[in-house]
């Protein structure tokens, strides 16, 4: 064996690689180190010098389920621009949201999107701004007033069940979480405007298969997103172990996607079926007519409709759910609030229709400020700066930079909106230009919520029907400030997961 002095020749060569490496590796952390805190040209925007150089401060909130505290402490800590990974900025400036946002600034979603969702072929996840643009004129009809106009008595059905079991229940004694039967409802909901028929949840008071994949899938995706390669990594290997959870997990999106096809088919076969008579109302009914109808300028393929139709039931159940939580709470939680409410609801004659609810004041205001406060996506979504880079208050930042505002720290502006942390429906009387414009709760401009019109029927109906069917129902005494805080992993929910009511005690109302 070769020996340089005394060594044998392969221990000294693997010893002194390994050296080398390690000695390569600490020069170009600081290397990367110095260019990062001193020649960056985001060296400039503030914030601690480890936020310059690692994610990882970062990717510890998102995990332990605090990213817009840490992000809104930040703000509180460094101002409206805060340098909080090496290459993205947490932006609170309502000017900088009406340029990153106008219609005419090209501003994209960030690759993030891929990542949480596997690269989904779904508006929700697509990137690129003209595959985008084709997307939205191809689909956005579907959400238009007259189609959610005539899924009215959908979602009229399935608030109904939900609050008789949620009745049914009180009367049972004991105090009722409305919070799992409000997801098994908004499931239901969606599961029937986009595919056509519901999951069965309300009725079998339970998830369906199909919604514990959707679950299992989202849950995955919200930690792909912050380690990309190692879950797919992990997904791969997950195949070979035969282990029935394990299987289970890896099974999920195979699942997902054949409920999705076979239910979008049976949709299809019911619209060519139905060709002269009305078929089954849903989002996709005249979507799906258009498939082969060359004269129709913007299609979707069915594929396209069966990814849609599925993230769906990702981007407006749990959303739906909470935020209708969070309103039931704040009615509940004020008193006033409630009793104001009721007497408006008395004046609706006949028959409760969304069209009578829109016209009542009060409520308005009140899903308005559910909204301000409580709205289930609060977090920065992030963009990237287009080619050329852009000027963003005083910093100039360089094309490909992340750029993130978060809902959760525009809504509390002091200088925007007086006493912030109150809940005070009366704040909208007299909104200003500002009030308005900050507002993120479905987002912004052209990759806005498209369920908006939907999820705020389903919000007006739900509160109608809860206080009018259970008048004298108050908050459980588990249901505390301390139990509805958030915890924010991508949505923001109450962090013990339930809002228990129970019937009012000694008269108590
Ligand atoms: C209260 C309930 C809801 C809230 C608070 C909400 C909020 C949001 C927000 C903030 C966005 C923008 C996301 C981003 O920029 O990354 C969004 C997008 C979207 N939402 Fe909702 N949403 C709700 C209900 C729904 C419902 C019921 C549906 C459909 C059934 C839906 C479908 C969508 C879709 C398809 C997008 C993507 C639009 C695009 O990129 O063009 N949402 N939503």
């Amino acid at each position: 064996m070769a020996r340089i002095d005394g060594i044998p020749f392969d221990v000294n060569v693997v010893t002194l690689a390994i050296f080398a490496a390690i000695c390569g590796f600490i020069v170009y952390r600081v290397l990367t180190t110095i260019h990062e805190l001193y020649f960056s040209p985001l060296a400039d925007v503030p914030g601690p010098w480890h936020t310059a150089v690692s994610r990882a401060w970062l990717t510890w909130n998102v995990m332990a389920g605090r990213r817009i505290f840490a992000v809104h402490e930040m703000h509180m800590k460094y101002g409206p621009f805060v340098r909080i990974s090496p290459t993205e900025i947490a932006i609170a400036d309502l000017d900088s949201l009406r340029r990153i946002y106008s219609p005419s600034e090209p501003y994209r979603k960030s690759d993030w999107y891929l990542n949480m969702t596997g690269g989904t072929d779904s508006i929700f996840a697509l990137v690129h701004n003209d595959a985008h643009r084709y997307r939205r004129k191809a689909y956005g009809n579907a959400f238009s007033n007259s189609n959610i106009t005539m899924l009215e008595p959908v979602v009229r059905r399935h608030v109904q069940t939900c609050v008789s079991k949620v009745k049914r229940d009180l009367e049972g004694g004991g105090p009722v979480n409305v919070m799992q039967w409000l997801h098994l409802m908004a499931a239901d909901i969606n599961g029937e405007v986009s595919y056509g028929k519901d999951f069965g949840q309300l009725e079998n008071e339970a998830d369906s298969p199909f919604v514990q994949d959707l679950t299992a899938i989202t849950m995955i995706g919200g930690i792909r997103a912050e380690f990309p390669t190692i879950v797919e990594v992990l997904q791969s290997a997950a195949r070979l172990i035969p282990l029935p959870a394990i299987q289970w997990l890896a099974g999920c999106h195979a699942r997902v996607n054949e409920y999705g096809n076979k239910a979008i088919a049976e949709l299809q076969r019911e619209v060519q079926h139905c060709k002269d008579d009305n078929p089954r109302p849903s989002l996709f009914t005249k979507l799906i007519d258009g498939v082969d109808d060359p004269t129709v300028k913007y299609r979707l393929t069915m594929q396209e409709i069966a990814h849609e139709a599925t993230n769906n039931i990702i981007a407006g159940s749990e959303t739906v759910t909470i935020t209708s939580t969070y309103l039931l709470w704040v009615i509940y939680r004020h008193p006033e609030v409630r009793a104001k409410l009721l007497s408006e609801f008395a004046t609706v004659d006949g028959e409760v229709t969304d069209e009578k609810l829109q016209g009542l004041e009060y409520l308005r205001l009140v899903i308005k400020e559910t909204l301000r406060l409580y709205a289930a996506a609060q977090m920065g979504l992030p963009r990237v700066v287009p080619a050329g880079g852009r000027q963003l208050g005083p910093y100039f930042l360089p094309a490909g930079t992340e750029v993130t505002i978060q809902g959760y720290t525009m809504h509390r502006d002091p200088d925007v909106f007086e006493e912030p942390f109150l809940f005070k429906p009366e704040r909208w009387v007299n909104a200003t230009r500002e009030m308005e414009a900050s507002i993120l709760s479905w987002g912004g401009a052209s990759r806005s919520c498209l369920g908006q019109n939907l999820a705020m029927m389903e919000l007006r109906l739900i509160a109608a029907a809860m206080l009018t069917t259970c008048p004298d129902a108050e908050l459980a005494a588990s249901c505390t400030d301390e139990s509805m805080e958030f915890e924010n992993y991508f949505v923001v929910m109450p962090k013990s997961h339930k809002l228990e009511i129970q019937v009012a005690q000694n008269g108590n109302r």
